[in-house]
């Protein structure tokens, strides 16, 4: 039997700079895990492209899917659903393999509740300012839309403490070598190695 594979959540703020690192993690080496593709209402933005950054779908059709059961978490952030779909989270970590959310800090919180022992990382920025500057120098939203981000950020940063680890996205490079630790570290922990030899020592007990 296969041990079940790790849930690692990333959350952070918006503009932080998540999809950055998250992508230059994948770019850099080829990992173990894999990324959970969500489900969004939010249009494309110029270069986003269905099936890779996101699930694109009709307000209709996400409350469709909350009402089959079919999201693990789901939220409304900023005039959009967001959310991550159950059954490949559910059929990756049994197949052994350790999936990688990258969603906001209320989804994250009902997935806590859902499977507490993923691992939770809060990405954050080195300051206000700078993460202002992220996300207007993004370009992608405008003024009154990152009004409304910047307001959330405030509110989702006094979420931090209900994160295992709070990683400084300063530079991407350092961002992810400390994300690479956590997950190398989590990986060690008694809770999730016992198992695997739990399994030996019952072969050996027959
Ligand atoms: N360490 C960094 N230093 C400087 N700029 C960065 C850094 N990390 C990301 N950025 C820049 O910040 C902007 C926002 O990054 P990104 O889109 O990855 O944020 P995000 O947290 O995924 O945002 P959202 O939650 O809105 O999707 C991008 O223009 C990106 O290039
Ligand atoms: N609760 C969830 N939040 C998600 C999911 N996918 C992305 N997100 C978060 O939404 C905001 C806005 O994203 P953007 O792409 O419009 O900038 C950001 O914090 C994302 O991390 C999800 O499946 N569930």
């Amino acid at each position: 039997m296969t041990t079940r594979g790790m849930l690692i959540v990333l959350s952070g703020p918006s503009g932080v700079g998540k999809g950055t690192v998250r992508k230059a993690m994948f770019r850099d080496k080829k990992r173990d895990f894999v990324y959970s593709i969500s489900m969004t209402t939010r249009k494309p933005r110029p270069g986003e492209v269905n099936g890779v950054d996101y699930y694109f779908c009709s307000k209709a059709q996400f409350e469709q899917e909350i009402a089959n059961g079919g999201m693990l978490e789901y939220a409304r952030y900023v005039d959009n659903y967001y959310g991550t779909p159950l059954k490949y989270v559910n059929q990756t970590l049994d197949a052994g393999k350790d999936v990688f959310l990258e969603i906001e800090v209320n989804g994250a919180m009902q997935v806590r509740k859902k499977c507490p022992d993923g691992v939770f990382i809060f990405l954050t920025p080195p300051d206000l300012s700078s993460l202002k500057k992220r996300i207007t120098g993004r370009g992608s939203e405008d003024q009154k839309t990152i009004d409304k981000r910047m307001l959330k950020a405030v509110e989702e940063i006094k979420m931090m403490r209900q994160y295992d680890y709070a990683v400084v996205n300063d530079t991407i490079r350092n961002a992810v070598h400390r994300i690479e630790r956590i997950i190398e570290s989590e990986h060690l922990r008694v809770p999730r190695v016992i198992t695997q030899y739990e399994k030996m020592i019952g072969v050996v007990k027959k």
